[in-house]
């Protein structure tokens, strides 16, 4: 994995630009995602674990938004089903060079793992083949709002039973003194990581106008309009969340 330490918006800038899954963020990747989202490495790593009591043998597992592979990683580490394959997918082309290079490092020190392929695309144009496991890894917040029921339909049309969706997201909350004192924590999580208050300023607003929370009752709602039977939150930590969707 890279070791560059993410000093992006470190600088001030006289306009931030928005945020872009480009090449300068996959460099700072692994790090600026661990330094921003708390719980992400228990997330990531338990992801891998919750997967193996949903893959059904011979079965796609698809990890949507993929980035650098840190869940395709995890899914190979823990799942170990008959005949399961991995499809990562990502629209980002820096992301997806490097996934690949990642991923080519796993295959040379381990054996055995489950056969992946990585598709450079957008996963709202993807045809979904049957799948037990669906990980959309905070992925969703970047997919415009209007297209959100419409995906999650075509993905609970794929899952075959006994499979499910595992969804985590950064959360909105609806109650304004919850929603504050969250949004205050998360950035003391940050400070507590060595960002600058200039740093976590010009990062809110690089990321404001193309990433999109939701509450939970919002995902709720709509992964029952998409078709799923149940929804059941599994890992929540300050303002990021995780939840099971069953089919
Ligand atoms: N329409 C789209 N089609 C395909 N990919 C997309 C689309 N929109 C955004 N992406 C991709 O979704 C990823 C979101 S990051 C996921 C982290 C990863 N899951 C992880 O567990 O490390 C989340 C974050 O950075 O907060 C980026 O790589 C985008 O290029
Ligand atoms: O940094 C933040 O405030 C976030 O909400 C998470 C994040 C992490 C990595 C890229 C974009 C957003």
């Amino acid at each position: 994995m890279s070791k560059d330490p993410d000093r992006l918006f470190a600088q001030p800038l006289a306009q931030v630009p928005d945020f872009a899954f480009n090449e300068d963020v996959v460099r700072v990747f692994p790090d600026m995602i661990k330094r921003s989202v708390p719980g992400y490495p228990t997330i990531v790593e338990n992801l891998g674990v919750l997967a193996a009591q949903f893959a059904q043998p011979g079965s796609v597992l698809y990890d949507l938004g993929s980035s650098l592979g840190a869940v395709t990683q995890a899914l190979r580490r823990h799942v170990r089903t008959d005949g399961c394959r991995v499809i990562a997918v990502d629209n980002s082309a820096a992301m997806v060079e490097r996934c690949r290079e990642y991923l080519n490092g796993q295959d040379s020190m381990f054996q055995e793992l489950l056969p992946v392929e990585v598709i450079e695309g957008d996963i709202l144009a993807l045809t979904f083949q049957p799948a037990s496991v669906v990980a959309l890894n905070f992925t969703l917040q970047f997919i415009a709002p209007d297209q959100r029921t419409a995906l999650l339909s075509r993905i609970r049309q794929s899952l075959l039973p006994g499979g499910a969706l595992i969804l985590s997201e950064k959360l909105r909350f609806n109650d304004a003194e919850e929603h504050a004192l969250l949004t205050d924590l998360h950035v003391a999580f940050k400070r507590a990581n060595g960002y600058s208050e200039l740093e976590i300023a010009q990062k809110r607003s690089a990321i404001e106008n193309v990433m999109k929370p939701d509450s939970l009752e919002e995902h709720r709602e709509r992964l029952l309009a998409a078709g799923f039977s149940k929804v059941v939150p599994w890992f929540q930590c300050l303002n990021f969340a995780s939840l099971i969707a069953l089919p």
